[in-house]
Order: C-alpha cells, then structure tokens, then sequence
C-alpha cells in the first residue's frame, strides 16, 4: 500500500449510515463506497483511504493491531475491550447509554447476599461495575435479545443499551443505574499517528470540523425532537 495511504475500519451495522454521511461531509468519499454493497473492503485512491467494513466489536481490534490505520466505533464496545488506542474525537451520533435493568419491581430486591445472574453483552463492564460497589454477581454472556434473559428467568438483571427504552418498556424491564453513556468515536492506531501523522491530522481535522456543523444524531439516524443542525449539510 502507498505511503501516507490511510486504511480505517467502520462499523457496520447502525453506526454506519452516520459514520459515511460524516466522511462526505469532511470531503472524503469513493465511488462504490456504500453500505448496501456486500464487499468488504473499498480502495478508494483518489483521497488515498481505503475503508473496511467490520463488525462492531472488531473495530477496536484491526486499529490496535494495525489491520487499519483508524476506526470509527462505540464508546461502549471501547469500555468492554479496553483497547490500547488513541481516541481524539467524539462523533456525537449512535448515542445510548449502558444500563442495569430489571423486571419491573425487582429493580431494588435485596439479593446481597447470594450472587445476582446479570445477562449482557458486556461482561467486563458488568464486573467492574458490580465489583466497584462489592455486589456479587454471575455474568451470563449473551450475543444479543439481551432483554429476553429476565422474561424467562435466566438472569435476574440485565446489563445492556439503552437508546429510547422502547425494548426494555415492551418486556417489562425498567432501568435501574445507567453505568455509562456512549458515542460513536474516531479512533486512531497509535504507530500510525506517528508514521502518518500528516494525513491522519488532516483527517482528524475535517472530521472535527464535519462534527461539530451537526448536532448528534441517534443511533437509529433520528435528530432529537426540535434540535436544529447549524449549518447547512453539504452534499458531496
Ligand atoms: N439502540 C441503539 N441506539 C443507539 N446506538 C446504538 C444502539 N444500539 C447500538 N448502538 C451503537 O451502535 C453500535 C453498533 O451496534 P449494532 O447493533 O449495529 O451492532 P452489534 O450487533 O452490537 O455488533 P456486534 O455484531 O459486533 O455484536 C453499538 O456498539 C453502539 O455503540
Ligand atoms: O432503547 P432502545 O431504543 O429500544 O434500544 C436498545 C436496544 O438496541 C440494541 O439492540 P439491537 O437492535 O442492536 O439488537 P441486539 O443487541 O439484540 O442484537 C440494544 O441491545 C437494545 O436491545
């Protein structure tokens, strides 16, 4: 691959309408580049990047092993990975936040002294959480309907995203403690920051500049009720 070529990994899924709306903004786009195709992998060698489409919780991995030079991921999937990258820019949109829950009216029964089963996605989140308020709990790891664990007695609680409360209100689950909030972030592999750091400054700076001519969006693309983008949204 050239020099100064960069190489970033996108999320797909729901971050990646708003992560490639936001690159067009910032000036860069390819032809072919687009979510609905089934490759992989876009060169796009008239702005000297090539993207890669990952699952989610992959993203933190190809940028920290140098697979891509940059990524585009939650700050929910860096919290559970504790990935060694750097991370210079909030994106603002795919905002949710990671929360406890429970089958309404058993959000506060006193379990301490046997183990609570907490079902999530997120299993290191889940421990550092509990263990930081000295509650002992056994985490079932779940891949995904994490809301169907309390339904059917699996778990007692549920460690998962909340974005509108849509799926926890159609199980019945209220949330109990938000434990963090999450964004999409810019994250940059360390090594490359300094053998490309002209182009990935350059980057980083019309990404910025993209970010912050629009309010965040959620995850789903929809922009909070009676919130107004700044300025225009240029098409490219
Ligand atoms: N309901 C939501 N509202 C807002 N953002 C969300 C929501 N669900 C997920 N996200 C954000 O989008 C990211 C990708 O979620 P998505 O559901 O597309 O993939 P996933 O199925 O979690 O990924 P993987 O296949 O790696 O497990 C999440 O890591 C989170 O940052
Ligand atoms: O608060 P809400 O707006 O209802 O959004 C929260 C839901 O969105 C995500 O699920 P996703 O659609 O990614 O499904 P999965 O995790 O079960 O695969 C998350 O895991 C919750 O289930």
């Amino acid at each position: 691959m050239k020099d100064g070529m960069l190489t970033i990994a996108l999320s797909k899924g729901k971050l990646i309408e708003s992560a490639l709306d936001l690159f067009r903004r910032a000036g860069y786009t390819g032809a072919g580049l687009s979510s609905e195709s089934r490759r992989l992998i876009f060169p796009c060698p008239e702005i000297d990047t090539t993207f890669l489409i990952v699952r989610p919780s992959d993203v933190p991995t190809y940028v920290e092993y140098g697979g891509a030079d940059a990524g585009i991921v939650g700050k929910d999937v860096l919290l559970e990975q504790e990935s060694d990258v750097y991370e210079p820019l909030d994106l603002g949109f795919g905002a949710c936040r990671i929360s406890v829950a429970a089958l309404r009216g058993e959000g506060s029964r006193d379990r301490l002294s046997s183990k609570i089963r907490v079902a999530t996605k997120y299993p290191r989140i889940t421990e550092r959480f509990f263990n930081q308020r000295g509650i002992p709990v056994e985490i079932i790891k779940l891949y995904g309907s994490i809301e169907l664990a309390p339904v059917v007695g699996l778990a007692d609680r549920i460690v998962d995203l909340v974005e509108t409360g849509g799926t926890l209100k159609a199980h019945d689950l209220v949330e109990v403690e938000v434990i963090a909030h999450s964004t999409a972030r810019f994250i940059v592999n360390r090594a490359s920051l300094r053998l490309k750091h002209h182009p990935l400054m350059e980057l980083i700076r019309r990404l910025r500049a993209a970010t912050d001519t629009k309010v965040p969006v959620s995850g789903n693309g929809r922009r909070p009720p009676g919130r107004k983008v700044k300025s225009r949204q240029a098409r490219v």
